[in-house]
Order: structure tokens, then C-alpha cells, then sequence
């Protein structure tokens, strides 16, 4: 018989303590046996008669985080997936229908089906910690909160938040869910259990209506209100995925049917589009990138390599001011800038402090925190100050000599072990360290813009960087809130190389004679959050140019820029910086700049559908992508799924260009290419890619069990791109524009997969 995940003491007052702890497991998590377990725990207590019940968990740093994901993840039939929904539906339903009065005690995450569970409960109360976070993030494994979770949010918290909080999957702390009333009170950890038996000696709780202000009021007491709310979300849904994943949509009608079917009716709609969301190959897809991210998570771990606490950034243009920022926010780590001009250093300072004070006017944050924040960034426009640095960023030029010296200029300034880290897009690591003395302690560390936006680094070590300074580095990428991967030391390294060809593609089509937005609107549809060209306009058309001749230098022809684009750069049309690229900017809105097709000689003349431009500049990926493997710039092909995700946008729901090309099948890949290739060389499809298709394999030689017949990995790049506000940052030469993921660092967590991962790309290529 298996251990129970329930534990019962009752106090002297009657008041039941049920510690929840899943055996042998650091998270709590729902799984198969928890229904039964439930019940002979609620079948107990009534033997007992407890006058009330607490739950609070027996781990130290969490209550519940959902259903098992593997055990979703192992079932095959729709029935098994409608079942567990069902299961959970009974089991919540049974402790709402106690005698006596239940009490969530929530420290440490709540999310899925874990807030769910605490949605059955009379009364929630949580801790006051960082680490609380409560919410139904099923979205972004392409599923539906199936455990009543769309049906008892809306009544707690009314429809809006309701609706913004599970298509999105926001984490909210324990300030903002007091505030919305998701918990009736939220306290420090060392009171946490007294008052949770408080709340139990109160009595059952009284059906009460959402905290709402009067316009919310109006709008959602009424059919005509609702109705436009939800065409709302339905239109904002469509817009930003493109119709391309399924659980959106089908949670708004499941929030629906709460407050348009009776109660049985609206239950069986949550568990029917749960059971059916399980089987899509969409969820697949998400559920795949949450096992490679909480995989990636342990690879490279070193607790005991050195901390690093003080860190340096040099060059304060937009890039060093992202990296700036998410030092000190999310590390926490003091950081001075170094500019040549001050006012790069008060650039770079402004930057943070705009995204901090739009925080604290939405009270997120306090006065004093965002002073305290400000007070860990300083500015110099020279080396002092530099002594104890343990971590210099270079985000400056791609200038090779510039970087060199500033190589030499951190070991003369610095201790022996300051890591030097340069986050250029393109040089190779190897020559920025050639000059070094102690080139051990030089390294990679490619940012994608916006920096506080995507989740993704490149970490390159050449081949003198010691362990240790990987492994420092590893930990202090995680601390800025990132998903690392590790990739050789070669031009472009992983997510620029595959970025290029596409990119490239993409202007050969236009200079084909494709229409600008016709190509743009080809691979949104695909599921990229932005099409090529708008996005070589938000990196800026002469950054682009910058780099290609470093790539085709080290790689290739295949990496050369096409010679036209050099007129577009005569003529200042650098992009949106300059107000006009492809498109013609104001502040609102874009338009395609007609006249740019006189400048590079082309009459527009439409020949392809949109589905085989696609499949062209798709195609480039693919094949580059496939030569980072075979080239070991990538360790595997997860690593390249993660990458492309998270770096570029690549569609989530596709798994990344190895689950997309293992779901196509290499033949298949292989032979489209080399049938483009009749008609331009630069299709062959490369020797790694053939060989693959010759012995009929796959990418992921072990299909993992989680992506069965799908794969994928990770997640999103989206709102920042397509909004315009994401754009390359590389020195202090760069304009700050940008936009700021105020909610992934807010009280209201984005996480959101589907929406946010990648919601700016580095333009650097
Ligand atoms: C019916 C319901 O509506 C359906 C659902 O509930 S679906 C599930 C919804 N819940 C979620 O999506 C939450 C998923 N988990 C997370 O986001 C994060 O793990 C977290 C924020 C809770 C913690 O993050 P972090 O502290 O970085 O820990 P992390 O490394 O991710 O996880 C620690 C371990 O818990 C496991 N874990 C966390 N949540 C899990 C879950 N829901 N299912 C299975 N395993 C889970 C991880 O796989 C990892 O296991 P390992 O150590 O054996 O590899």
C-alpha cells in the first residue's frame, strides 16, 4: 500500500491539521492516488468530529504545484484524461461539501490544480513571502485548469481577472491576491498556521461576491456586459496566437458556461475540454518544454562554484542597459556601468528606472524598494570602482580590437578571478580571449533584446574558459531569471546562425518580387511572432549588416547579405529606429514603405503562396540548424528547440526545428530542399540532414516519453516583437526604445508560454 499523501492531528480545539506531503518528492504535486487518499482523509475526520480543517503543506517552500504533469503526460485515451478532470471535479466537491469549514494554508507555490484544490476549501490564506505564488498556469501547457479552476475563479474574482489570469497563466503574489480577494488574508510565515485555525473556528464561509470596481460591476452582472467581454478575450486570443493553440480558447468557453450553464453542465464543459486539450498535439508540445526547461534547470549546476555579487557592464546603450537592469532586479547584484559618456551611464540608469517607477505607480512596488533597487546601480566613466568587480559585461561594438582591449583593461583593473564576459553576437570568443592573459576567466554571454524580456542566453565558452567559470556563470544566468544553454565557440554560435539564413531568405524573396507583407504575414501565420523583414527592421537593417560579413567569413556564402540592402543603409532607412526600413513608422502604427521597392530595383510581383514562402525561409532554419548539431554547437537537439524558442520565437506549438523536423521526418525535410535546390543551390540540403533522411531517423534518438508522437520543447517569444518594441541594443550608440516585461517581474508573474516567451529577439543578425 502506498504511503498517503494526507497526515491528520487534530488539535484541542477540534481543529484538524492536514499536512500534505507527497512522499519522496521535494513538490507537492496531484497525483493518481490523491482523490483516494482525499476521501479516506475526509471519511476519517467525519469519524472523528473535527470542528474544522486546515491544510498546509509539509514541505518547506511549497503547497501544491498541480496535477502531475508526467501523469497527464503518460495518458493515451481521451476517456482516462476526461476521467481524471472528472476525478478532481468529485473530490473538490466532496470538501465543499464538509460540515464543517476548510482553510488552505498556502507558503510556496499554489498553481494548477494545487490553487484549485485550495479554491474548494471556505477560506485561503497565504504567507506574505516571495516565493508564494498562487494561479492557474495550465495555459501554457496547452491545457485547461480541470479542476473546477474556470469555474471558481470567475466567482472569487469575477470574470475579467478571471479570464486575464488563466489565458495568460500569471503567478500572483500574496499582495495582489489579498487585494482581488483569491485569499481572505495573507500573513507572515510565522503566524501562518494560527490564523488559517482562526479563519477554521469561524464557521463555514458565506457565498460572497467578487471585490469589483463599478464599472467591472456593471459590465459583468449582465448578459449584454458579459457578452462583450468575452468577444473581447475571444478577438485578443485569436490576435495573439493566431488561432494556432487550442487552450485559450477553449478556457474562455469554459469560463463561459460558468455563468451561462447550470452547475453540471458548465463542470462537464471544463472536463471535456480538458480531456481534449490532454491529446493535442499542441500540449504535447508545451508539456515537452516544461520537462527540457525543468531538465535544463540541474545541467551545469555547481553550488559550490563562487557567487558572483559584484558586476560590471560595460557600454550603456541598450543592451548593457537590459543587462544592467536584470543584474540588479532579478540577481540582485550591484552593478556598475561604464560608459565612455555620461550620458550613456544616465541612459543606462533611466532605463531601469522607468521600468521600476511604472511598477511602483501600479504599486507593485514601494518608494523604498525602488530606491533600494536604483541605489544597487552606479555609473563611472572609467575603471573605478572596478577592484572587486567579480563580473565585467562587455556590451559594446562588434569591434574586435575594442573588445580585446577592454580584455586587457579588466585584467589590469580587476581582481585575478574577475570573469570577463563578452555579449557579442557574432565574434568568436576564442579571438576576443586571444590577447588574455588569463583567458580561463573569459566567456560568452550572449543576451537577446530585450533583455528583460527574453528568457534566453547563449553562454560560449572557448576552449581555455575553465569549469569554474562556466559553472559561475551558469548560476548567475539563472539568477537573472534565464534559461542558459550552453553552445561552441564558432561565429553566430546558435540562435544568429539560424537566424540568418532565414533572414536572408526572406530579402531574396523580396527581391524576387514577393511583397513585403506578404512575406511578414507568411511566417506569422506559420506561428513566428513577427515576420522576417518587420523583424530586421525592429533589429535595425545596418546592425543586420554588421554581422553578415562576420558570418560569411567564418561560414559561408550562404551568410552573405544581399548587396542591395546596402542602398537601404545609404539612405538611412535603418529601420524603425530611423522611422523607416521596409516599413514606414509613426508612433502608432506601421505601413509598408512602397517606395523602398524602386530603391532595390524590384517591382513587386506576387508568384509564390504564402505557405511555400514559408516553407523557404523555414527551410534555411532547418538546414542551418542541422549543422549546429552535426557541428556540435549545440550539445543536442532539446538544446536547439529550447534555443530557437526561446531566442528567435520559433512556434512553441511546432516543438522547436528538430521536434518540427523530427514530426515532418528528415526524408521529407530533405527532399522539399533539394528540390528548391534545382532552382537555387543555397537549398542543398546539408550532409547531416541527408544522412539523417537516408537512414530514416530522428533527431531525438530516444523519442522522449513525454512527447510521444509530437515532441517539443519550451517557450514563448511574442507581445515585444510583434509590438515594435523589441530591438537590438548593442552599444552606447544605440537608442533606447523599448518596452519592459513589467508583469514577468511583477507581482503578477507572466509566465505565460504562449504569449511571452520570446517577446523580442535579438536583432543582432
Ligand atoms: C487539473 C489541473 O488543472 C491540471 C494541472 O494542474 S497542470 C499543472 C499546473 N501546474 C504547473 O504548471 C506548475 C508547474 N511547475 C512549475 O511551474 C515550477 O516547477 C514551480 C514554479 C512550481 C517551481 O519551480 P522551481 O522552484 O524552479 O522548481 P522546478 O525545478 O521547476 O521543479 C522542481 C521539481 O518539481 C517538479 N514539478 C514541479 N511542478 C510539477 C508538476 N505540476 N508536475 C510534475 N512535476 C512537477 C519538477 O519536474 C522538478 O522535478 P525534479 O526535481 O524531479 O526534476
Amino acid at each position: 500500500m502506498t504511503q498517503s499523501v494526507f497526515s491528520l492531528d487534530v488539535d484541542d480545539n477540534g481543529i484538524a491539521v492536514v499536512t500534505i506531503d507527497v512522499p519522496g518528492e521535494k513538490m507537492n504535486t496531484l497525483r493518481d492516488t490523491f482523490a483516494d487518499d482525499l476521501k479516506t482523509l475526509l471519511d476519517d475526520a467525519k469519524q472523528q468530529s473535527v470542528k474544522g480543517m486546515v491544510f498546509i503543506s509539509g514541505k518547506s517552500d511549497n503547497f501544491i504545484a498541480g496535477a502531475d504533469v508526467k501523469m497527464l503526460d503518460s495518458v493515451e485515451r481521451r476517456e482516462d484524461a476526461l476521467a481524471i478532470s472528472e476525478l478532481c471535479h468529485r473530490a473538490f466537491f466532496d470538501m465543499k461539501k464538509l460540515p464543517f469549514p476548510t482553510v488552505s494554508a498556502i507558503h510556496g507555490a499554489a498553481l494548477g490544480g494545487g490553487l484549485e484544490f485550495a479554491l474548494a476549501c471556505d477560506y485561503r490564506v497565504c504567507t506574505d513571502s516571495d516565493i508564494t505564488k498562487l494561479g492557474l498556469p495550465e495555459v501554457q501547457l496547452g491545457l485547461l485548469p480541470g479542476g473546477g479552476g474556470t469555474q471558481r475563479l470567475p466567482k472569487l474574482v469575477g470574470l475579467q481577472k478571471a479570464l486575464e489570469w488563466t489565458l495568460t497563466g500569471k503567478q500572483i503574489r500574496a499582495k495582489q491576491a489579498k487585494k482581488s480577494g483569491l485569499v481572505n488574508d495573507c500573513v507572515p510565515q510565522t503566524v501562518l498556521l494560527k490564523v488559517a485555525k482562526e479563519f477554521a473556528l469561524k464557521g463555514k464561509a458565506k457565498a460572497s461576491k467578487p471585490k469589483l470596481d463599478r464599472v467591472s460591476q456593471l459590465l459583468e452582472s449582465n448578459p449584454f456586459g458579459r457578452n462583450i467581454i468575452f468577444k473581447k478575450a475571444q478577438e485578443n486570443v485569436l490576435k495573439k496566437t493566431g488561432g494556432h493553440y487550442p487552450a485559450p480558447l477553449a478556457i474562455i468557453k469554459a469560463i463561459r458556461a460558468s455563468v451561462e450553464l447550470d452547475e453540471l453542465k458548465a463542470y462537464k464543459t471544463e472536463a471535456e475540454g480538458f480531456a481534449t486539450l490532454v491529446m493535442s498535439s499542441e500540449s504535447k508540445a508545451l508539456r515537452g518544454i516544461f520537462f527540457a526547461t525543468t531538465e535544463m534547470k540541474k545541467e551545469w549546476r555547481n553550488d559550490d562554484a563562487l557567487a558572483i555579487t559584484k558586476t560590471a557592464v560595460l557600454g550603456g546603450g541598450l543592451m548593457g542597459a537590459g543587462i544592467a537592469h536584470v543584474s540588479a532586479v532579478k540577481a540582485g547584484v550591484l552593478v556598475r556601468i561604464k560608459d565612455v559618456a555620461e550620458q550613456g551611464i544616465s541612459n543606462a540608469m533611466n532605463y531601469s528606472y522607468k521600468i521600476l517607477d511604472k511598477k511602483q505607480k501600479r504599486r507593485i512596488l514601494s518608494t523604498a524598494e525602488l530606491q533600494q533597487t536604483m541605489n544597487r546601480i552606479t555609473g563611472t566613466t572609467n575603471y573605478s570602482g572596478f577592484k572587486h568587480i567579480d563580473l565585467v559585461i562587455e556590451a559594446v561594438f562588434e569591434d574586435l580590437s575594442l573588445k580585446q582591449g577592454m580584455v586587457a583593461d579588466v585584467e589590469r583593473e580587476c581582481q585575478a578571478n574577475t570573469i570577463f564576459a563578452s555579449n557579442t553576437s557574432s565574434l568568436p570568443i576564442s579571438q576576443i580571449a586571444a590577447e588574455a592573459a588569463r583567458p580561463e576567466n573569459v566567456i560568452g554571454l550572449h543576451y537577446f533584446s530585450p533583455v528583460e524580456k527574453m528568457p534566453l542566453v547563449e553562454i560560449i565558452p572557448h576552449e581555455g574558459t575553465s569549469q569554474e567559470t562556466i559553472a559561475r556563470i551558469v548560476n548567475f544566468a539563472r539568477k537573472q531569471g534565464k534559461t542558459p544553454i550552453v553552445v561552441k565557440d564558432k561565429a553566430g554560435f546558435y540562435v544568429n546562425r539560424i537566424l540568418a539564413p532565414y533572414v536572408n531568405e526572406a530579402a531574396n524573396l523580396l527581391l524576387a518580387g514577393e511583397p513585403i507583407e506578404k512575406i511578414d504575414a507568411a511566417l506569422v501565420e506559420f506561428g513566428f511572432p513577427v515576420g522576417p523583414l518587420a523583424l530586421l527592421d525592429e533589429v535595425g537593417i545596418d546592425i543586420g549588416s554588421k554581422i553578415a560579413p562576420i558570418l560569411e567569413k567564418e561560414l559561408g556564402d550562404r551568410f552573405k547579405a544581399p548587396d542591395a540592402f546596402s542602398r537601404l543603409i545609404d539612405a538611412k532607412r535603418l529601420g524603425r529606429k530611423t522611422g523607416r526600413g521596409f516599413y514606414l513608422y509613426d508612433k502608432k502604427s506601421k505601413k509598408v514603405d512602397e517606395s523602398v521597392y524602386e530603391l532595390l530595383g524590384v517591382s513587386p510581383s506576387p508568384r509564390l503562396n504564402k505557405s511555400e514562402i514559408a516553407q523557404r525561409c523555414v527551410a534555411q532554419m532547418l538546414n542551418e540548424a542541422a549543422r549546429c548539431l552535426d557541428e556540435g554547437i549545440i550539445a543536442s537537439p532539446r538544446d536547439g528547440d529550447i534555443g530557437a524558442i526561446f531566442g528567435i520565437g520559433f512556434p512553441p506549438f511546432l516543438g522547436g526545428p528538430f521536434s518540427y523536423m523530427d514530426k515532418l521526418g528528415a526524408d521529407k525535410v530533405s527532399s522539399e530542399m533539394a528540390t528548391f535546390a534545382n532552382f537555387n543551390p543555397v537549398f542543398a540540403p546539408c550532409a547531416p540532414l541527408v544522412a539523417m533522411a537516408d537512414a530514416g531517423g530522428r533527431f531525438y534518438q530516444v523519442v522522449p516519453a513525454h512527447t510521444q508522437q509530437n515532441i517539443v520543447e519550451t517557450t514563448v517569444v511574442d507581445d515585444a516583437i510583434s509590438k515594435g518594441e523589441a530591438t537590438d541594443i548593442e552599444s552606447s550608440e544605440a537608442t533606447v526604445t523599448n518596452a519592459e516585461r513589467e508583469d514577468a517581474e511583477s507581482s503578477e508573474t507572466d509566465t505565460n508560454v504562449v504569449n511571452s516567451a520570446c517577446e523580442g529577439t535579438d536583432k543582432k543578425s
